[in-house]
């Protein structure tokens, strides 16, 4: 099945929308889920989105009982009977988020057999942090044929986790949750260096905790977890998703209109806030909704995106869509990833000017008028970013590979039409 947006632009954005669950807390939160052996989880205000599905059958393919319950949005998780160790490719390589089922599997199999991680692609995504930490821990890794055609197989075996002093070389924000989970049920007390601060970090802490594990610095770059004996289901309500914010946040910008986002925190945002607020976006929380507005001319921006409070990386392909429509020069350096601007190519499709500079640096510059154009979303961001441009374009902008928007953002196109927008999603 392909998946298909189509934008027809020019209608200013008006009215109320609702933020969904984290993509990025939901994801590892399956993942604990499954440490505890006894029990059902119940994860509340869960996204609607291809990662949770995916992540729902690759909880089944290893044993769990997982039932999705779409309209309540809400998960029920009964890992009492864990089976397989392998992370079968056809499932865990269509999403980032499987590798985080590799701590619940070590504890209760003493083994995982990732087949396949998938995730965004953008440029270089190590896992060396997560699999050095392991080792650290007692485990085995070994490769199996990762050179051949189908990609072999990485076997990670160890009978108990020990507790270990480990570190991500810069934060990871999954490594982070990864080496964190580990040590949740190691033998001892575990030191992790230079963590991810990411809100999405915390909140597995934060699960992790009402779960039973015992976890000190949260929010700090040292964290130290002291292993305990098995870890109880709960339940949580996932906090919103500060990414699915930034995007409609910048989606009213774009277009020069008004919106009431339901659910989402100023806070979360980080630098993201001072940038959209120095190109001419106005701000006000009024308790649990975000009033978003613009009604100025665009200012161009330089954006340098970095680990939390950093601009976020995420919100950077959006960022480069709404300063196309700024007047002025706007710069943008991509830290996080080093390949993360295939999405300048589709822009000047559509009338953009963009330089890329190098796979890091690239300037905007704006304004210039979009036409809609015949494009492709290389990954999910660029595929909103995508929409947005869409947003602000004159004729109907084409959006394939879609699927990637849907990996992400739940009813896109259902919650921007509500605002007033032309979007529409086909599937063939
Ligand atoms: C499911 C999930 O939560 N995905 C998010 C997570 O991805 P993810 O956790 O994969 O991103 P990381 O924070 O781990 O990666 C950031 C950078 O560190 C490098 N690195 C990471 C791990 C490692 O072992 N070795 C290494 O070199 C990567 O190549 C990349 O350049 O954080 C990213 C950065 O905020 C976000 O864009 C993703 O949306
Ligand atoms: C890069 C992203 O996700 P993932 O890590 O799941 O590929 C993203 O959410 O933009």
């Amino acid at each position: 099945m392909s998946v298909t947006y189509r934008v027809n632009g020019g209608k200013q954005l008006q009215g109320t929308v609702f933020i969904q669950g984290a993509k990025n807390s939901v994801l590892p939160m399956i993942g604990a889920a499954l440490m505890a052996s006894k029990g059902r989880t119940v994860l509340r205000n869960i996204p609607i989105i291809e990662d949770v599905r995916r992540a729902v059958e690759l909880a089944q393919a290893i044993g769990a009982k997982a039932d999705l319950h779409e309209a309540e949005r809400t998960l029920v998780i009964d890992a009492s009977e864990l089976s397989s160790p392998v992370l079968p490719a056809e499932i865990a390589a269509r999403f980032r988020g499987s590798f985080l089922f590799v701590p619940a599997l070590l504890h209760r199999l003493g083994e995982a057999v990732i087949e396949g991680v998938g995730g965004c692609n953008l440029g270089s995504r190590n896992l060396d942090f997560h699999y050095n930490g392991f080792k650290r821990m007692g485990a085995t890794v070994t490769e199996h044929d990762t050179d051949s055609a189908d990609g072999g197989y990485i076997h990670v075996k160890v009978g108990q986790l020990q507790a270990g002093t480990l570190y991500c070389d810069t934060p990871s924000h999954t490594g982070t949750e990864n080496l964190v989970m580990a040590g949740a049920l190691a033998n001892g007390t575990t030191l992790i260096k230079n963590c991810a601060l990411e809100p999405e970090v915390l909140d597995n802490i934060d699960f992790l905790q009402r779960m039973g594990a015992q976890i000190e610095g949260g929010g700090t770059g040292f964290i130290r977890v002291t292993g305990v004996e098995e870890l109880t289901a709960v339940e949580h309500t996932v906090m919103p998703d500060r990414i699915d914010a930034g995007v409609l946040v910048m989606a009213c910008a774009i277009t020069g209109g008004e919106v009431s986002l339901v659910g989402a925190e100023l806070e979360h945002l980080g630098v993201a806030v001072d940038k959209l607020e120095q190109m001419g976006v106005e701000f006000s929380q009024q308790g649990a909704v975000l009033q978003v507005r613009r009604e100025r001319p665009l200012r161009p921006i330089n954006i340098i995106t970095d680990e939390y409070p950093g601009f976020a990386t995420d919100l950077q392909s959006p960022i480069m869509a709404l300063a196309t429509q700024a007047v002025g020069e706007s710069y943008i350096y991509e830290r996080i990833f080093d390949s993360r601007f295939q999405l300048a190519e589709e822009l000047i499709k559509m009338g953009a000017s963009i330089e890329v500079a190098s796979n890091q640096r690239a300037k905007v510059y704006g304004s210039t008028p979009l036409s809609g154009a015949k494009t492709i979303a290389h990954d999910l961001r660029s595929g909103a970013a995508l929409v947005l441009a869409g947003l602000a374009a004159e004729g109907e902008t084409e959006i394939s590979q879609a699927y990637f928007i849907d990996r992400g953002h739940s009813n896109f196109a259902e919650r921007l039409t509500a605002l007033g927008a032309d979007v529409h999603r086909e599937t063939v």
